[in-house]
C-alpha cells in the first residue's frame, strides 16, 4: 500500500435526475490513492446510476467528476483514457471471443497504434501488438486465468467469467477501477478469491470503488464505507463507525453484526477446502464471507 495518499476521484455535488425522479442527489465522494472504497445501499438507491455519472455513461444533471484534479469528460472512453476502469453488474465479455481477445480489448485505449498501421501491420504495429499481448497474458496470470488465455470466455465458469471482466478492465491501465457488484451470484469460495484479488489490485497501485451488497465483504475489504439511501449519501466512515451506525442498521443492515465480520462463514470455507484439498499451500485464511441476501 503506498503510505501518502492523495485524491484520485473527486465527485462534487453528482446529482442524476430521470424526468421527475432524482436517482442521485448531490453526491459527493473522495477515493484517494491505495484505497478501497465501498458504495452500498439498498436496491434502487442510486449506486450504478452514481457508477455511471463516474465512468461517462450519464451526464450528471448536477456536479462534477474529477480524476487526479481534472474533470472527466462525460464519455465513457475518454474516461477509460483518463485512467478510470470498470466492470458491470451483469456480465459483458464478447462470448465468442476468446480469454485472451477479450482482454486485449481492454489494452485498445493503451495502444497507440491507428488504423492504417492496423491494416498494413506494419513494423510498429507488430510491436504494439506484441506489449499488448505481453501485458494481457501478465493480467491473466495476475488473476489467475493464464491456463485458460485460449478458451472461448463463454466456456468459462461464472465466477472466471467475472474474473476475466477484472482483467479486461485493468487492461487499460487504470488508476481507478470501479466494480459493480463484482461477486453477485458467487459461491463463498469464490467470493473470498475475489477479495483477495481486489487487494492485490489495490497493492498494486490502482484505487478502488465498489458496489457490492454482500456486507461482509465490503466491511472486510474497505478502507471507508459510504451508504446511499434514496439516492442521498446517508454517511461516510470507516467500516466500525458504518456498521454501528443506528441509522445505517435501520434503513439497510436490519442487524447489526456480532464479532469478527465473516469468521463463521470462513471456517465453513477452510473446511470445504481442506475437503476438496483446494486451498493452495501458504494462501491466506480467509477473513470473508458468503452473502447477506442470498446473492
Ligand atoms: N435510465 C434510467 N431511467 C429512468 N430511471 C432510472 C434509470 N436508471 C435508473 N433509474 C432509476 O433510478 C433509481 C436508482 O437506480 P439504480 O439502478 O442506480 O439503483 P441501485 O442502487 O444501483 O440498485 P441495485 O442495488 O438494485 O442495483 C431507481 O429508481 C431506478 O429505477
Amino acid at each position: 500500500m503506498t503510505t501518502t495518499t492523495s485524491p484520485v476521484l473527486n465527485a462534487n455535488g453528482v446529482t442524476m435526475r430521470f424526468g421527475g425522479l432524482t436517482a442521485v442527489r448531490s453526491v459527493d465522494l473522495t477515493v484517494n490513492s491505495g484505497e478501497i472504497v465501498g458504495l452500498i445501499g439498498p436496491n434502487g438507491a442510486g449506486k450504478t446510476t452514481f457508477f455511471n455519472c463516474l465512468t461517462g455513461l450519464y451526464v450528471p444533471t448536477e456536479g462534477s467528476v474529477s480524476y487526479k484534479g481534472t474533470v472527466l469528460p462525460p464519455k465513457p472512453h475518454l474516461v477509460t483514457q483518463a485512467g478510470v476502469a470498470r466492470t458491470f453488474q451483469n456480465i459483458r465479455l464478447f462470448a465468442n471471443m476468446t480469454v485472451l481477445e477479450n482482454v486485449l480489448v481492454g489494452r485498445h485505449t493503451r495502444t497507440k497504434e491507428g488504423l492504417w498501421s492496423a491494416l498494413l501491420r506494419g513494423p510498429g504495429f507488430k510491436r504494439a501488438e506484441a506489449a499488448s499481448k505481453e501485458r494481457a497474458m501478465e493480467l491473466l496470470e495476475f488473476t489467475g486465468l493464464a491456463h485458460k488465455a485460449d478458451h472461448l470466455s463463454r466456456n468459462l465458469p461464472y465466477g472466471e467469467q467475472r474474473k476475466l471482466e477484472i482483467a479486461r478492465a485493468l487492461a487499460s491501465d487504470p488508476g481507478l477501477l470501479l466494480l459493480d457488484e463484482p461477486t453477485a451470484g458467487m459461491n463463498p469460495q469464490e467470493t473470498r478469491a475475489t477479495e483477495e484479488l481486489v487487494f492485490a489490485i489495490r497493492d498494486q497501485g490502482t484505487a478502488v470503488l465498489v458496489i457490492e451488497h454482500d456486507m461482509r465483504f465490503i466491511f472486510n475489504l474497505c478502507d471507508r464505507v459510504a451508504v446511499l439511501v434514496q439516492g442521498q449519501k446517508l454517511i461516510e466512515g470507516t467500516p466500525d463507525v458504518v456498521q454501528s451506525d443506528e441509522r445505517v442498521i435501520a434503513a439497510y443492515i436490519g442487524t447489526p453484526f456480532e464479532g469478527a465480520p465473516g469468521q463463521e462463514e470462513a471456517a465453513e470455507v477452510e473446511a470445504a477446502e481442506a475437503q476438496q484439498g483446494t486451498r493452495p499451500s501458504g494462501a491466506p485464511k480467509s477473513t470473508t464471507a458468503r452473502t447477506e441476501d442470498g446473492q
